[in-house]
């Protein structure tokens, strides 16, 4: 794909009539007026999305994209490089904690090598891989913008194939040590903000490592001047292919009509940089958790994004959006199962705003 390919991509504007409908659902079950508050809103955006009141997430999977990132020459992260093809590996295994989750939920777990630093094949792992690894983004650019652009194109065509395959709704998840570090120079750039106020501690960091953390950060913002508007570049020059692979996803499940449920730091970047490339992408999203990462309130702000879950999640693999999986269908228990203010022989409340 070429970037003009790319850029000329247009979304659909979401269903107003279906939303409209799921909303006229909503008021018509006994309980109080906007009872159920953001899950009615999110339904009702399914609904948007999908062009029916008829809301159906039975089929659901979380797509973890896996790859390495050459900045973890920096000592930016507590573990090695190896870890990443060892939880990709257990990812296969059902060993993970998104798996666990993903079981518990209903959900399918599709595991993704899209840049694993390793020569041979993780049998049972979707084979994407661009390259084994980022190149030291301190030293040149992680990737070129040819290799964004195929790791993305990648994730859309991983969302599609999920769509001809019944999947109803997806969740975004990944694996790559050393991704919190490009998400956070992404981020800063994206939004324009210093390193110091966008970087945290990853999957955990001293004091002193954060401080160094930042510095590498703020080194690369120096080094590369980077525009607001120039996500492909940022992608290309601090990214990982976990996030490119994942920007993939967002654009195509917004083109197949299939709602995106987004996880951590690492997705809410790689959502950002999806709206950037294909505005529209944004209306198709769904919410789940704000991760402890401080760029991921910013990054929600910039989208218009409200998550649900304020719990300090910070684990990423897709955990906080499988979680989001449980939810829906709880409120959802709800919305199939009506019983209407008619069955009660109850006056309906009346919407005053
Ligand atoms: O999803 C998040 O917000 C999140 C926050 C902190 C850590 N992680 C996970 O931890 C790994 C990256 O951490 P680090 O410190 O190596 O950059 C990577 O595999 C992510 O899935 C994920
Ligand atoms: C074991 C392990 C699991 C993870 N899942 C996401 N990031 C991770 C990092 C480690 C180290």
């Amino acid at each position: 794909m070429t970037k003009e390919a790319l850029t000329k991509l247009k979304i659909d504007k979401p269903n107003e009539a279906a939303r409209q409908r799921v909303k006229k659902i909503w008021d018509g079950i006994a309980k109080p007026l906007d009872g159920l508050g953001q899950f009615e809103t999110i339904v009702a955006q399914i609904g948007a999305i999908t062009g029916t009141a008829q809301i159906d997430l039975s089929k659901k999977a979380v797509i973890v994209m896996c790859a390495d990132n050459g900045i973890v020459e920096e000592q930016v992260s507590q573990c090695g490089q190896e870890v990443t093809a060892v939880v990709a590996s257990s990812m296969v295994r059902g060993n993970t904690s998104v798996c666990k989750m993903a079981k518990r939920a209903g959900a399918d777990v599709i595991a993704v090598d899209i840049g694993i630093n390793r020569k041979e094949e993780i049998p049972g792992l979707i084979q994407k891989k661009i390259a084994r690894g980022t190149k030291n983004f301190l030293k040149e650019p992680a990737m070129s913008e040819a290799e964004a652009l195929q790791a993305i194109a990648a994730g859309m065509e991983i969302a599609e194939k999920c769509g001809r395959q019944g999947y109803r709704i997806l969740a975004t998840g990944e694996m790559g040590i050393g991704n919190t570090t490009t998400s956070s120079a992404m981020a800063a750039a994206l939004l324009q903000c210093d390193a110091e106020e966008i970087t945290g501690k990853g999957a955990g960091l001293s004091r002193e490592k954060l401080a160094h953390k930042r510095e590498v950060v703020s080194r690369a913002l120096d080094r590369y001047c980077f525009k607001k508007d120039e996500a492909l570049r940022i992608l290309a020059s601090v990214g990982g292919y976990d996030i490119a692979g994942l920007t993939g996803v967002f654009i195509g499940g917004a083109i197949c009509h299939i709602p995106v449920v987004i996880d951590g730091v690492i997705s809410a970047v790689a959502a950002l940089t999806a709206e950037r490339l294909v505005p529209g992408v944004k209306d198709y999203i769904i919410p789940s958790h704000i991760s402890r990462e401080p760029a991921a309130k910013k990054i929600f702000e910039e989208l218009g994004v409200h998550p649900v879950i304020d719990a300090g999640l910070a684990l990423g693999e897709g955990t906080g959006a499988v979680m989001m999986f449980t939810l829906l269908d709880t409120a959802l228990a709800v919305y199939e199962n009506q019983t209407t203010f008619d069955d009660i022989s109850t006056e309906q409340y009346v919407r005053f705003e």
